[in-house]
């Protein structure tokens, strides 16, 4: 809300924020008149004083602006519909306009944090998860906390993000938010809004690779990723493009994963209760976690060496969602039941089937009403942390480091397990909240709640409230 003063008669305007259809918010205005100038005053006063108890809400931002994500359109994007909300609600910003990949990241070590309530972000999940980095490491370094060792526990960011959707596929606002709508993520920065937020880490060989928050993916997911690169100048297109053809090569990979599941989460990957604003079962498992903790701290349970599940085989897809991954593609997302902020992630493997069992598959990703978990051929776990080793990672470390012989005896696998399509693609990629790694034997651990986002989850619409009218 924010007020306005007018002239003659004495009047003053009050800006407040509109509930619209699925989840889109906008600034309406109603102009109160009085007669008497006094009363006029004092009700400007009162107001004054109200939105001044509201200390949660920002009042300086840094602003990035990525001007090549998505249709190209952040700078506009931010200059149209956001700086001019961000005005009439007093809110002073730095901006940047990055002049190249990793610029807010790099920026985000040198820049003065005390000067700022929080950070916004214009652009996609790309762009988000360069300020991610940023800021994670910034807090890493100046708390002493080596990044790189993952036995030490990470420092939590106090310091909020607000994301602008600017790109391809949106999949964090759209997730914590329930819409890709620059002005819905506005209004829900101007009133201060607090999103905790799960946070991954990925290392290879105990060396610290990335962080990620939404998908982390391996077969499917990766190749649709590396194929899109090539054609960046398609824009979103680029990866329905690469999606088709990617479905087309059906590709499986062998290899082994391990995983510890949550054994003290609340909820369950298949109980169909999706996480929404002040969620219940966030709050729990996040207790949970917290007490677990301290008794492995106390040496009451083994954390590291127990409770981890073994799984050798042939992958179409190992997916693991530390949320929803909701996006305008997939409106329930690869998860619907994952949350984003219990300290967890869901595991999906979807192992090797017949093209047109996995189209069916991934077609329920579409759709409102069908379980896409519901195949014999898929499985999905609550997980704390697993690893994967593709198949001839095992053998190049078990056996020898004679490169000349691993490929003969890889292509050879290749040729008499797949013959049918010619193909020799050995490993995939993984897909790292939308950017690809290097490494193909990689490690990942959940981090409960190490960021915020200016946001408050998806709130409930009437429909799923008449449903579940004892739920939050
Ligand atoms: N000035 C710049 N020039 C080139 N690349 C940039 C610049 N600023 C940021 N980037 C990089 O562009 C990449 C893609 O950006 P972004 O995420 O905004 O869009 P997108 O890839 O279209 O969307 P999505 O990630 O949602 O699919 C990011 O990895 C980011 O590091
Ligand atoms: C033949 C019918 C096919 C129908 C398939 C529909 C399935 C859609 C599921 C979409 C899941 C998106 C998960 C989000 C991943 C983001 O971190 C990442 C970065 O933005 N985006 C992609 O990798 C982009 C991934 C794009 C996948 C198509
Ligand atoms: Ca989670």
């Amino acid at each position: 809300m924010q007020w306005k003063h007018m002239c003659k008669p004495h009047a003053f305007t009050v800006h407040y924020v509109q509930r619209m259809k699925k989840h889109r918010w906008r600034c309406k205005a109603v102009t109160f008149w009085c007669s008497d100038e006094l009363l006029c005053c004092h009700w400007l006063q009162a107001l004054t004083d109200l939105l001044e108890q509201q200390t949660w809400r920002p009042k300086h931002v840094l602003v990035y602006i990525n001007p090549y994500g998505g249709k190209k359109k952040g700078k506009q994007i931010y200059e149209k519909k956001v700086a001019p909300l961000f005005s009439l609600a007093s809110i002073s910003t730095e901006v940047l306009v990055t002049e190249y990949a990793n610029h807010a990241r790099d920026n985000l070590y040198e820049v003065n944090l005390e000067k700022y309530d929080g950070i916004v972000c214009v652009g996609g999940d790309g762009m988000f998860s360069e300020v991610l980095h940023g800021l994670i490491g910034r807090v890493q370094k100046d708390s002493d906390v080596d990044q790189n060792n993952p036995k030490v526990p990470l420092s939590p960011c106090n310091m909020r993000i607000g994301i602008i959707p600017a790109g391809s596929t949106d999949c964090v606002c759209f997730a914590t938010v329930g819409i890709s709508d620059p002005v819905t993520s506005a209004l829900h920065i101007i009133l201060g809004d607090c999103q905790p937020l799960d946070v991954s880490t990925i290392y290879h060989k105990k060396a610290f690779l990335k962080y990620s928050v939404s998908l982390l993916g391996y077969g499917f997911y990766g190749d649709v990723l590396k194929g899109s690169e090539k054609n960046r100048w398609l824009g979103p297109a680029r990866y329905d493009f690469s999606g088709f053809k990617t479905f087309l090569s059906h590709h499986y990979y062998e290899g082994t994963v391990s995983f510890q599941p949550a054994k003290w989460a609340v909820g369950s990957p298949r109980d169909k209760i999706c996480c929404r604003s002040g969620c219940y079962i966030c709050r729990q498992s996040s207790k949970q976690l917290e007490e677990q903790q301290r008794a492995e701290a106390r040496g009451l349970e083994n954390n590291e060496q127990e409770d981890w599940t073994t799984i050798k085989g042939k992958f179409m897809a190992i997916n693991a969602a530390s949320m929803s991954c909701a996006c305008p593609r997939s409106p329930r997302g690869l998860s619907p039941a994952a949350h984003l902020a219990d300290g967890t992630a869901d595991l999906i493997l979807v192992r090797k089937c017949s093209r047109l069992n996995f189209l069916r598959h991934l077609i329920r990703h579409t759709t409102s009403n069908s379980d896409q978990f519901d195949f014999p051929f898929v499985d999905v776990y609550r997980i704390r942390s697993f690893q994967f080793t593709p198949k001839h990672f095992e053998e190049e470390d078990a056996e020898s480091t004679d490169l000349g012989n691993i490929g003969k005896k890889n292509f050879a696998q290749i040729c008499t397990d797949h013959p049918s399509c010619g193909c020799n693609q050995l490993n995939s990629v993984w897909n790292c909240d939308g950017e690809t790694l290097e490494q193909t034997a990689i490690e990942m651990r959940v981090h409960c709640q190490l960021i915020k986002l200016f946001a408050r989850g998806i709130e409930e619409s009437q429909k799923e409230e008449d449903k579940n009218p004892s739920r939050v």
